[in-house]
Order: C-alpha cells, then sequence, then structure tokens
C-alpha cells in the first residue's frame, strides 16, 4: 500500500523521514498550513463517469501552493496529474473538494492562471507576434505594449522571429514562442503540464534553464507537471510525489539547491540523493499503475 505522508497530525514525520534518506534531503507530506498560499487544493475528488465507468482519477487531494513558489508535480502515467491541473486551472469542476486560488474558488478559466501543455495552442495562421498580441486583445481589448512583446521575445531568445509563422519555427522555438503568449496575458500562475516533453534532451535542457531565468525574472508561481525525475528536481522548490490512481500526496520533497541553478547541479551528491528519493517514492507507485493498467482498470 502505499506510503502517503500528508498527513498534517503526524509532526515529526520530516525529522525522521530526513534522517532515514542521508539526512539533508526533506521529505514531507504535509505542506503549508491551511490558509497560506496561493492555490489551495481541499480535499479534491474528481470522479469521471464516462458511461457509468466511475474513475476516480484524484480523490482527496490537499496541496498548496505558495505566491511565486516551483512546485513540480511527478507521478506514474494515469495517476490524475492533469486532472488536478485542469480543476486547479478551471477546465474541470471538482466532484467534491474546493480549490481556491487568490483567495477565490476556482469555477471557471481565467487568464490569471496561464496553461503550457505539451501541444502548443499557436494559431498557426497568425505571426509569433500576432500570436503574443492575441490573448489581452481577445480578453479586454487591451494592447500588449511593443516593448513587453520585444521584451518577452527576447527572453525567449525569439527576439529575430516575431514575424515568421509558427510552422517556420522548431519545437522548441514553438514551445518559448508558447510561454511568451503565456506570459502577456500576465498570469499570475502558470500551470505547465508536460511542456517540454515532446522535445529532443538538449533542447529539453535549455528550455528548463530558459524557464527558471524568466520565473525568477518573472515572479510568477509555477506548477509543473513531469514524468522526469530530473526535470522535477531542478526545477523545483518543491516535487510533490503523487500515489497510483486514484491520485494523492505520496510525498513532498523540499529541494534546497542554490539557485540560479545550472545544469552542473545534476552531477552533485545532494541531486543524486534527491533524485534517489524521489524514485524511491514513486517505484512503488509505478508498480501500482502498471497493475492496473494490466487488469484494465
Ligand atoms: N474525460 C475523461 N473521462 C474518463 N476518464 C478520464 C478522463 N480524463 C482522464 N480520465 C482518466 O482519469 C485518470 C487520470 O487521468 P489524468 O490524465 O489526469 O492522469 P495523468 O497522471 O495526467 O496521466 P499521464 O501521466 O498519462 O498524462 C486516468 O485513468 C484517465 O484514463
Amino acid at each position: 500500500m502505499s506510503e502517503t505522508t500528508n498527513d498534517s497530525t503526524e509532526p515529526n514525520r520530516e525529522t525522521t523521514e530526513s534522517e532515514a534518506h542521508g539526512g539533508d534531503v526533506d521529505v514531507s507530506g504535509a505542506d503549508r498550513t491551511p490558509g497560506e498560499g496561493l492555490v489551495q487544493v481541499e480535499n479534491l475528488t474528481k470522479v469521471y463517469d464516462p458511461d457509468g465507468a466511475n474513475v476516480t482519477a484524484v480523490q482527496d487531494m490537499d496541496l498548496h501552493i505558495g505566491d511565486n513558489e516551483f512546485v513540480t508535480v511527478l507521478g506514474p502515467s494515469g495517476c490524475g496529474k492533469s486532472t488536478l491541473l485542469e480543476c486547479i486551472a478551471g477546465y474541470l469542476e471538482p466532484t467534491s473538494g474546493s480549490v481556491v486560488v487568490d483567495g477565490a474558488d476556482v469555477s471557471e478559466p481565467d487568464p490569471s492562471r496561464g496553461v503550457v501543455f505539451q501541444e502548443n495552442r499557436l494559431f498557426p495562421w497568425k505571426t509569433i507576434g500576432e500570436n503574443v498580441r492575441f490573448g489581452p486583445t481577445v480578453r479586454d481589448d487591451s494592447e500588449v505594449d511593443q516593448d513587453r512583446v520585444e521584451e518577452l521575445l527576447d527572453k525567449t531568445g525569439l527576439e529575430q522571429f516575431e514575424d515568421a509563422y509558427p510552422n517556420e519555427l522548431s519545437g522548441g522555438m514553438q514551445q518559448r514562442a508558447e510561454l511568451s503568449r503565456l506570459l502577456a496575458n500576465d498570469p499570475e500562475i502558470m500551470l505547465m503540464d508536460e511542456p517540454f516533453s515532446g522535445l529532443d534532451a538538449m533542447t529539453k535542457e535549455l528550455m528548463q534553464e530558459m524557464l527558471l531565468e524568466i520565473w525568477d525574472d518573472e515572479n510568477r508561481t509555477v506548477m509543473f507537471i513531469t514524468h522526469d525525475v530530473e526535470e522535477a528536481i531542478f526545477l523545483a522548490d518543491r516535487v510533490v510525489v503523487m500515489t497510483a490512481r486514484p491520485g494523492q500526496v505520496k510525498g513532498v520533497i523540499d529541494v534546497e539547491l542554490d539557485r540560479p541553478r545550472d545544469f552542473e547541479v545534476l552531477t552533485t551528491d545532494r541531486f543524486t540523493r534527491y533524485k534517489d528519493r524521489a524514485l524511491e517514492l514513486i517505484h512503488e507507485e509505478a508498480e501500482r499503475a502498471m497493475e492496473q493498467a494490466d487488469q484494465g482498470k
């Protein structure tokens, strides 16, 4: 059975876990005190009921994300990561429980919660510049300053491509354009669902470093979903590891690696200890997820 550690009645859990796994790898289940944080997911359950099939994707999940925090969510296939993200985005209505962002119940999508998926949502018939300007124009007929458009394209390394069309760019460049487009909407929180998983390893590394620079520069809150353990640790302030479906918090790893980070950190002992711990947490759940898939559950 899963080692769910999100019980806030276990005050000594952090010390015990931490000591048991190398001393300085901090694993906690209970994250922030309820009431704190930009995002407050409380007791979230989402059941899909296609043709009476009754699939509980997420069950009684609690998660708080602080302002300007970078949280990554790691979990086996089908454990409910996207469901969680879509409930926070306001695309899905919880079956029970609540999602509160910045003190208000989430009931529908809002530009303050920007979403990036693996497949970008750029309009192929618009130039990159037009794509970046588009959101605020349709939202409230406002215009993004040309200076801001140029700043965003500069931050994402696309300053030469304002007049190019998406199909003239590589996959990595399209995801950078997507990031610029998202930031033009001035979101408070960026919800990212495996945005780099379709990219080759080298491009992915560069994208991760660029995202951290942007996050640092722009002071946004990020929730980033991934299957990739190294990516989860490299980016995060905290890694939330989910159980197999129905998804719950299995454990939370506080990543205390110095920032700014670059890829040299991956070769450090400290990174390896975080990685071992994350793999340990996820391994059992990946097996359970595979059993569920084998049994067609
Ligand atoms: N619209 C839907 N109708 C029925 N079941 C669904 C629906 N969307 C998701 N599910 C099921 O809910 C469970 C969780 O799906 P979800 O996509 O949230 O998981 P995930 O962790 O993001 O998966 P992956 O890692 O494969 O992207 C899965 O079993 C999935 O098949």
